[in-house]
């Protein structure tokens, strides 16, 4: 029946929780790659809607705290943020069902395009742009992303980037992941805050944010190099910073360093660094 039909009463269809999804709704198709959690495919939803599934391994995440959280996500809705449409949390492993991003994540992307992109100042600017108003919405809802990098990007058609998995950290179960000692822990990410009290916020977030932008002007270099975690924790701590990527404007530069001041208060937030970003694009084209 119509929403207007006034013959059906209005909560008719919200019976069950919006945020659940009929696995028999879902067609699963080709394998898009395999991650922290298990299996990720592309999908059919309702017969049309393209989605992406990850299928949450068993024992990677808590999932009943993660479908408690999931209500939450399904609710941040931005162009670019990578919306949740939800979860099938009825059997295991439970599927997480995000929209589909067609060209995989912002890391693969750079090095794959790296030719065509190394001399487009212009568009890594926008890309960087982009990632930060997905930011800047989740620092208006007080939400915290945790793993803010290029791999956690993804890239859509006519070059739309958006945030992805934020917020998910909190329910991974494998301490290598969680514990800032641990091996999997992003480091190259992490301001010393995090690193010495594991204390996030979204001035943590935005000094991660810095070390994408340089991900970015580098077209998809490992920050750091071969450094490994433990010289890292010990350079970012002596206050030393990423180098100024090879044809990186200065401009771009300078804010990228304002996101790694070593007091968090001392970095800007993502709403005045869209506006900085902003103004850079407006001189630089
Ligand atoms: C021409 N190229 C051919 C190759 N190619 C692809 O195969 C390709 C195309 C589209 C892809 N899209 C997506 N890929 C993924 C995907 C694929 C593999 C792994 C993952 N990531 C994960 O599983 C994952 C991410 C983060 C985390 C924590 C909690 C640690 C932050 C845990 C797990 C995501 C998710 N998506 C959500 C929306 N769209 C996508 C991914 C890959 C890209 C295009």
């Amino acid at each position: 029946a119509s929403p207007c039909d006034r013959s059906v009463p209005a909560t008719a269809g919200l019976s069950h929780d919006k945020w659940e999804i009929d696995p028999q709704e879902l067609m699963l198709l080709e394998e898009l790659g395999s991650g922290q959690f298990g299996v990720v495919r592309r999908g059919k939803w309702r017969g049309s809607i393209d989605v992406a599934v990850k299928m949450m391994k068993e024992g990677t995440m808590s999932e009943d705290d993660f479908i408690e959280e999931a209500k939450v996500m399904t609710k941040l809705q931005h162009t670019n943020l990578v919306q949740l449409y939800g979860v099938c949390s009825k059997n295991r492993p439970i599927f997480i069902v995000t929209e589909y991003m067609r060209h995989g994540s912002l890391l693969n992307y750079l090095r794959r395009h790296e030719q065509s992109l190394v001399s487009n100042q212009g568009l890594l600017l926008d890309m960087c742009i982009q990632v930060c108003k997905g930011m800047a919405y989740l620092e208006r809802h007080n939400y915290i992303h945790r793993d803010l990098a290029a791999r956690n990007c993804l890239v859509g058609s006519e070059n739309t980037v958006k945030v992805a998995d934020f917020g998910l950290a909190r329910y991974v179960l494998d301490d290598q992941y969680t514990s800032s000692g641990g091996s999997k822990f992003p480091i190259k990410w992490a301001p010393p805050e995090v690193l010495n009290y594991t204390r996030f916020s979204s001035k943590s977030d935005i000094w991660a944010y810095g070390v994408l932008m340089w991900e970015v002007f580098t077209c998809g270099k490992m920050p750091y190099g071969r450094l490994k975690n433990a010289e890292v924790v010990e350079r970012v701590q002596k206050g030393l910073i990423l180098e100024r990527p090879k044809n990186c404007y200065k401009e771009v530069y300078d804010i990228m360093r304002k996101c790694w001041s070593p007091v968090p208060e001392n970095r800007p937030s993502f709403r005045v660094l869209k506006e900085q970003l902003i103004s850079v694009a407006q001189g630089l084209l």
